[in-house]
């Protein structure tokens, strides 16, 4: 049966522009979202809205989660101190593929001061679209949490 994916997004002051053209391109593609802050591009603390976008992965609220920052480094830190959250940075499409292939990541963290928004968009496509591969990488990903 099909079902409408949920997104949980969020951003910091940084990303807060990306992420709401990524609402638009995710509104536009079907998919339904969760928006966690932050809303306006007043200067804000990445992890005031990297947190609830995990804990909304975390317990199945939202499939996937979507987060930007300007590097991508403090909303990736911060999403993968959560049990069972496997938040990767994409600059790439290529490597939003490989996030999901190899790594059944399920939070994608993008760094808006290093992408162009079109990027942004095709790396939030691939990510969300892409399957986990599993055989080997399951065996690697199932190692991962400590
Ligand atoms: O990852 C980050 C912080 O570790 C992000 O890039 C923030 O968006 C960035 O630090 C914000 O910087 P600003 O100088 O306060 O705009």
């Amino acid at each position: 049966m099909f079902r409408i994916m949920t997104i949980a997004i969020g951003s910091d002051h940084a990303g807060f522009e990306y992420k709401e053209a990524l609402k638009k391109w995710l509104e536009t593609n079907g998919y339904s979202l969760k928006d966690f802050g932050t809303h306006s591009a007043e200067a804000a603390d990445y992890a005031d809205f990297a947190h609830p976008v995990a804990e909304a992965v975390e317990n199945k609220t939202c499939d996937f989660g979507l987060l930007v920052c300007g590097s991508a480094n403090g909303v990736a830190i911060t999403a993968n101190k959560h049990q069972g959250i496997r938040a990767a940075i994409c600059w790439a499409e290529e490597l939003a593929a490989l996030a999901r292939q190899h790594n059944d990541a399920n939070v994608v963290c993008i760094p808006a001061r290093f992408v162009s928004m079109d990027t942004a968009e095709k790396i939030t496509g691939t990510f969300l679209t892409t399957a986990f591969e599993g055989g080997r990488h399951a065996r690697r990903v199932g190692k991962i949490s400590c």
